[in-house]
């Protein structure tokens, strides 16, 4: 059987800092296939950029396994980590910051295939060039430096750059929030395009649930460094189990319309809780409008509810009924 593109097992990562350790993300299991795209979502803090880092093999797990194509990142070399090491890139926030300001666009997009030692020099311009084109880019913009360019100009190099050398998996992390929303359509649409061309799995992580919504296969809900709810993305929207997506979802009119017309869940009360000191038991109690004491002492697992969707939550699996509905 083929492994999934993306296997994280049971993934902890934790910063030591001067005020203690920092838990980041907590025992994460997450499958991601070929050619699929996973939507992350959470509030700001929850550990999805820390997930993205992981995936890049930027930083390390703690505990837990992270394969790629079932190659064990924690222990690839040579030829393996070559191969991952072009399969798998990475769109930033802000292309700005990103892209070196004193290098022209060619030269930007040049790179990746200079370092992987890929072609010779015309062969690498002409590269270039034709994905300029394939990002809607024109080509004289070969010439000119990312300061001459518009944000959506700037984030388009920002993919066509991490597509020079034909990954696998792109991790795009907050990829559109920067971006006006008239701008952000049209690069959301060209990364579906490009999706569907290159068949390239993405890990897609926004704190926008619409944008994970237009683009998601399957979407994972993050609070405080777990995961509470995964699901396809129709299935979730359709019948959101966790108190956390219901209030995350209220809070987004643009992701449900219908709840921005009846606003039958509450609003999320409160901040999200420090990772330095997290609540014991489920995460999410000292905020959910339904905990009972066994999720002040108890860890829920996130186990399947129905069939390919699964939520962490004591009183999603026992009575569904007993949850508000949104919209
Ligand atoms: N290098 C680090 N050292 C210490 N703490 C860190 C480090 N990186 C992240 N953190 C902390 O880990 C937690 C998770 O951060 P992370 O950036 O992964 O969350 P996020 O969901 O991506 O949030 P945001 O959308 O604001 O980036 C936060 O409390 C953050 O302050």
């Amino acid at each position: 059987m083929t492994p999934p593109l993306l296997d994280l097992h049971r993934v902890t990562c934790g910063f030591v800092t001067a005020r203690g350790v920092v838990r980041a993300v907590e025992e994460v299991s997450l499958r991601l296939h070929h050619g699929e795209t996973l939507g992350l979502v959470g509030e700001s803090g929850c550990g999805k950029s820390t997930l993205a880092r992981l995936a890049m093999r930027l930083i390390a797990p703690g505990s837990g396994s992270i394969r790629f194509d079932g190659i064990d990142l924690a222990t690839a070399r040579g030829e393996d980590l070559r191969r991952y090491r072009a399969a798998v890139q990475m769109v930033f926030q802000d292309p700005y910051a990103a892209l070196n300001p004193r290098e022209t666009i060619g030269t930007i997009l040049e790179q990746p295939l200079i370092v992987h030692r890929r072609g010779g020099r015309s062969a690498r311009r002409a590269e270039a060039l034709a994905m300029l084109a394939r990002v809607g880019l024109r080509p004289e913009l070969a010439t000119r430096y990312p300061s001459e360019l518009s944000g959506g100009q700037r984030q388009r190099v920002g993919i066509a750059r991490a597509l020079m050398l034909q990954p696998r998996m792109l991790v795009c992390d907050e990829a559109v929030s920067a971006l006006d929303v008239s701008v952000r359509s049209q690069v959301l649409n060209l990364l579906l395009r490009l999706r569907a061309d290159h068949g390239l799995g993405m890990l897609f992580i926004s704190h926008d649930l619409s944008v994970v919504r237009h683009l998601a296969d399957r979407v994972a809900v993050m609070y405080l460094g777990r995961i509470v709810e995964f699901a396809p993305r129709d299935m979730l929207w359709q019948a959101p189990l966790h108190p956390y997506t219901r209030a995350l979802m209220a809070a987004t009119p643009l992701a449900n319309p219908a709840a921005a017309r009846s606003r039958v869940a509450p609003p999320l009360p409160g901040e999200v809780p420090s990772p330095l000191d997290p609540p014991p038991g489920c995460h999410f109690h000292p905020r959910c409008p339904l905990a009972i004491p066994r999720c002040r002492q108890e860890t829920p697992d996130l186990h399947e509810a129905t069939s390919g969707h699964s939520v962490a939550c004591h009183l999603a699996g026992e009575s569904p009924c007993a949850l508000p509905m949104v919209g």
